[in-house]
């Protein structure tokens, strides 16, 4: 009753102070009431305030990125860097190109990625970036001059062991490759700056395949607890970027069929599944060429304008993969009593709304939160920092031997942390939250409410 109270009282003062950024704030309305029993046993939290402080960022850098177009004029964006949190290690996360990133978008990401490093038990702390940039019809030398001008000033607040950016939507190996090389222009060679690299800069094997992969590793450690494995399974996947294209090759690789996948302006139903060649071959057309799908597969069908989550076939397992609120209560129920799905789990970053996880668990769908299943990204950037500090470069098979064991244990202290605090093996979204908080607020207390 009494933790209770105070997570209300603390919600109440973090909207009215924050009414103007949703995102956050729905962060923390989904993370906070699921404290509630760890919080009852815990006093300190309410006694030192803990709540209050960890929902605000430890430091918010916000600049100016002018940069120049092929015709020669002149632009100006917006870039910033948010270090939420540094009790568990360097600040961690990655940078968003998009022209829907702001602050109340990238405190929503920060928050989360505090609680996400720390289920992976590295020495990580919590951090995101990015800038309104929008790359969609941008050229390459203009990506580059954008990516070198925002370097120039994010160089100024990170380093190997104080602040380490990696990729997100809209950054990939090409302009991690560009950040790196301006950096280390304006520095020195230091490649445990940044992850995410290509593998001839010192990159990490197996990063860019590691958030899909792991988020399937994650979910077939949930259906073995259920006596139940992907083979056979019938899944949907939304988008088709990074996190999507190596969630639809693991999950094949494990024997699941892949009927749907999407992008911003479609989605494509092939009964006879999808594969991740097919999504690597067009994304050499760019941005939004799932169009062009049925030109290589006549039987499969486009529906232009449409959500993958609008299907109403009947399939097994869901996993969103786009962009945040991606699923709505609507779409939700969509899944629950026309697709009978029996598990969810997030490769993006809060893809449902809280509305939707209501959904999830009034029908009973095993539901397995982004924080914890899509670590295994970030995991394998604290994998690409060991290596650089270690002038090492492992093999394929020695990281993904590494990441599998990492997902193992995440979904075993999910689970587990759930079943001591709220009686339920399942409840994968306490147990995440619980595991996660209580690693970051335990270390903030030990070093002095820093
Ligand atoms: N890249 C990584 O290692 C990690 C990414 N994530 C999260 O996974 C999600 C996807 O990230 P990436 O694959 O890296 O990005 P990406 O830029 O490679 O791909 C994003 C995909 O989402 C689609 N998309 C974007 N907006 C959409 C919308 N409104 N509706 C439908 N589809 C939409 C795009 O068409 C594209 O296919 C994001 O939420 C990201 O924060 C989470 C953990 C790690
Ligand atoms: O690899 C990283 O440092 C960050 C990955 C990321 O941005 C995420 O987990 O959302």
């Amino acid at each position: 009753m009494r933790a209770k109270k105070y997570i209300q009282q603390i919600l109440e003062n973090l909207e009215s102070k924050h009414s103007d950024k949703p995102e956050f704030l729905q962060a923390l309305t989904e993370f906070f009431p699921t404290l509630e029993p760890y919080i009852e046993e815990h006093p300190e939290i309410e006694d030192y305030n803990i709540l209050e402080l960890i929902a605000e960022p430890e430091r918010l850098i916000q600049f100016r990125v002018p940069w120049e177009d092929d015709e020669g004029k002149w632009h100006v964006n917006l870039g910033w860097r948010i270090q939420f949190n540094s009790a568990l290690g360097p600040y961690k996360g990655g940078i968003r190109f998009n022209p829907n990133v702001n602050e109340n978008i990238l405190r929503f990401l920060g928050f989360e990625q505090t609680f996400k490093n720390a289920l992976t038990s590295l020495p990580l702390g919590g951090g995101k970036g990015g800038s309104d940039f929008n790359p969609n019809g941008k050229s390459e030398r203009e990506v580059m001059r954008f990516t070198q001008s925002f370097m120039s000033e994010l160089q100024k607040y990170i380093g190997p062991d104080r602040d380490v950016p990696a990729g997100d939507m809209g950054v990939g190996h090409r302009e991690i490759g560009y950040m790196y090389g301006q950096y280390k222009r304006l520095n020195r060679p230091e490649p445990g700056v940044l992850t995410g690299k290509p593998t001839n800069q010192w990159g990490s094997f197996g990063r860019t395949e590691a958030t899909g992969y792991g988020l399937v590793y994650f979910a077939e450690n949930a259906l073995w607890n259920h006596n139940e494995r992907l083979s056979k399974k019938r899944v949907v996947v939304s988008g088709t970027g990074n996190v999507s294209t190596y969630t639809v090759e693991k999950a094949t690789q494990l024997g699941a069929k892949v009927i749907a996948v999407s992008d911003s302006q479609g989605y494509v139903y092939h009964e006879e599944g999808v594969q991740a060649e097919t999504l690597k071959k067009l994304s050499k057309r760019g941005r939004g060429a799932l169009k062009y799908y049925t030109e290589l597969y006549p039987e499969a069908e486009y529906f232009k304008d449409k959500s993958v989550w609008e299907v109403q076939m009947k399939y097994d397992i869901a996993f969103p993969c786009a962009t945040q609120n991606e699923i709505d209560r609507e779409m939700a129920l969509n899944l629950a009593e026309n697709c009978k799905i029996k598990a969810l789990f997030e490769g993006a970053n809060m893809p449902s709304t809280d509305a939707a996880i209501e959904v999830y668990k009034e029908k009973n769908i095993l539901y397995g939160l982004g924080k914890a299943a899509n670590a295994g990204g970030v995991a394998v950037s604290a994998l690409e920092m060991a290596q650089n500090s270690q002038r090492e470069q492992w093999s394929i098979e020695e990281v993904d031997e590494r990441l599998q064991v990492i997902m193992k244990d995440i979904y075993t202290l999910c689970s587990e942390t759930a079943k001591k605090y709220v009686g339920d093996q399942d409840n994968l979204q306490a147990g995440a939250n619980i595991a996660g908080f209580a690693r970051v607020a335990e270390a903030m207390i030990q070093q002095g409410l820093v």
